[in-house]
């Protein structure tokens, strides 16, 4: 059986909702979705439940507020190695505005120590030896030094895991260097990492292809509602999404993709049928508070929709 690990080294208690316009400086009255335990590593995993692929979680969590996250691994059986810290999980604030705009507030939790990180590294590598798939996604909280993080993810590729990155600023540019098999971008990612300003798709692509060359495997870059490139060596597909006009919410847009991702090699899709998936399952996902699904034939009508080209 394909083994698949997730880890989120900073997780975060979602306080998702909506708002008609937000008002800087004012008293904004917001409709609460929910409060989600969260963070982009925990999401992946609860989507790939959904679509009945089991995992395990890891990563650090704070003693003080671990209830909710404990409550959900046990909801979605997540095999959960995360480990306990002081102090609290951090919250993060996410508010659609009628015009679909979102706004994040991300805040920050607790601070991990020398002791802790490297207690962490050690049973990482005893716990994930064999695993297949490894997603190491989102932020570092306070305390992970950047080159001890570079180190890890070599170890992690070194035994063999195709480890699949999604983070941002310094830790993605910083985690590159580690070679990771598959990244995922977004455009405004991207765009920090190559300090430039894309005009085009095709400016896109060629920085893409840029950190193929450069050694990472599968470059997916995800463009919002305009969709997703998939650049290897071998090949470049593009992907539509269909349009939605009920956006909920787009967060968790980027982890239901990678979780489609990951349902479609554990269950050995070609490409164009991987990145149809992906693509439906994210599109599927701004149309709720909360990412998942339901039952995997909800995503039919998204996956009939999704327009993929193979431009390469
Ligand atoms: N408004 C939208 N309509 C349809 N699909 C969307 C929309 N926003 C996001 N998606 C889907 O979700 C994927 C990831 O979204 P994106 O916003 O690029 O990622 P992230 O959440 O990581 O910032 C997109 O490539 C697309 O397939
Ligand atoms: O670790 P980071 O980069 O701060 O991101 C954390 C946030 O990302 C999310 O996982 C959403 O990510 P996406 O919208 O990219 O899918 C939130 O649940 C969480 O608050």
């Amino acid at each position: 059986m394909t083994k698949v690990a997730t880890i989120t080294l900073n997780p975060a208690l979602d306080l998702v909702g909506l708002v008609k316009e937000i008002e800087v400086g004012e008293v904004n009255s917001v409709e609460t979705l929910g409060l989600y335990p969260a963070g982009k590593g925990i999401n992946v995993a609860k989507v790939l439940a959904d679509l009945g692929v089991k995992s395990t979680v890891t990563g650090f969590l704070g003693q003080d507020n671990k209830g909710d996250f404990e409550a959900d691994f046990a909801k979605y059986q997540l095999d959960d190695q995360f480990a306990r810290v002081e102090g609290k999980t951090r919250v993060n604030i996410k508010v659609t505005q009628e015009d679909g705009e979102v706004t994040d507030l991300n805040f920050q939790g607790f601070a991990v120590d020398q002791a802790n990180w490297q207690a962490f590294v050690a049973k990482t590598l005893e716990v994930l030896k064999g695993y297949d798939y490894v997603a190491v996604c989102g932020s570092l909280p306070r305390g992970v030094e950047l080159e001890a993080f570079k180190a890890w993810l070599e170890q992690l590729r070194d035994l063999g895991c195709k480890v699949i990155f999604d983070s941002s600023n310094k830790a993605l540019e910083v985690g590159l260097q580690a070679n990771p098999w598959l990244i995922k971008p977004n455009w405004r990612e991207l765009e920090v990492l190559t300090q430039q300003k894309f005009e085009s798709i095709d400016q896109v692509l060629v920085a893409a292809r840029k950190l193929n060359e450069q050694g990472i495997a599968n470059v997916v870059v995800s463009m919002g509602s305009k969709g997703s490139l998939w650049v290897t060596k071998d090949f470049v597909y593009q992907a539509q999404p269909p349009k939605i006009t009920n956006v909920v919410s787009t967060v968790g847009a980027g982890d239901s993709m990678v979780a489609g991702f990951i349902y479609s090699l554990v269950n050995g899709l070609n490409p164009e049928e991987t990145l149809r998936f992906a693509s439906a399952i994210s599109a599927y996902a701004v149309t709720q508070g909360n990412v998942g699904v339901d039952h995997i034939s909800t995503l039919d009508p998204y996956k009939a929709q999704v327009k993929v080209t193979k431009v390469a």
